[in-house]
């Protein structure tokens, strides 16, 4: 009998992929958009329900509340529609995650220093203090304003890899790193 805590994924697909120069959701990876692929990469992981931040009716995404804020305005956004529980939250960007590795990441027992400067994908515990945290985040100086410092302020969690394991970490920002990830 599968006894795991259930846990939501949130898919973090806003922004403006200034580097992409055309919206990162829509790239296709093996046949299916990055929106489609990464929302089923949660789903397979084991995840509850899946919650799309940014503006994709078509996924009943969750707008951001606070327009250019970067993740943090997503998270914000997404926080306010969620009960208390575990979170899960995965970047548009990084198609190769391992279901695995995000199962595993969803029922890790206890916190974990980044990994190689990676701070997604990041389990966090949405409670009073995440949500006090993402409601003073958008008066925070820019360089505070950023997932690794949520992480360090409210316990996230990130799963250690093996070291033959980080590719499946590489993400995509420009088209050159695009092609290299297709290819
Ligand atoms: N909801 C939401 N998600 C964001 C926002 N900015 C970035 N993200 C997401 O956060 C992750 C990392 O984004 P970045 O690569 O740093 O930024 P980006 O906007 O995608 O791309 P650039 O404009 O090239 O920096 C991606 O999954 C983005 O979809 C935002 O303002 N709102």
């Amino acid at each position: 009998m599968r006894t795991d805590a259930p846990w939501t994924g949130v898919l973090l697909a806003g922004g403006r992929s200034r580097r992409m120069g055309r919206d990162k959701a829509g790239l296709v990876w093996n046949g299916r958009t990055l929106l489609q692929h990464q929302s089923q990469l949660l789903m397979d992981a084991g995840a509850q329900r899946v919650v799309v931040s940014g503006d994709y009716p078509q996924a009943q995404g969750i707008p951001d509340a606070v327009s250019d804020q970067g993740p943090l305005g997503g998270l914000l956004a997404v926080s306010a529609v969620l009960e208390d529980g575990p979170l899960v939250v995965l970047p548009i960007d990084m198609p190769q995650v391992a279901p695995a590795l995000l199962a595993a990441l969803a029922q890790a027992p206890a916190r974990c220093a980044h990994y190689r400067g990676h701070v997604l994908p990041l389990r966090l515990a949405l409670d009073a203090a995440l949500r006090a945290w993402l409601a003073q985040s958008p008066q925070l100086p820019p360089e505070q304003r950023s997932l690794r410092a949520l992480h360090a302020a409210c316990n996230g969690t990130i799963l250690p890899l093996a070291p033959g394991d980080v590719r499946l970490l590489a993400n995509c920002n420009t088209p050159d790193e695009w092609a290299a990830l297709a290819s």
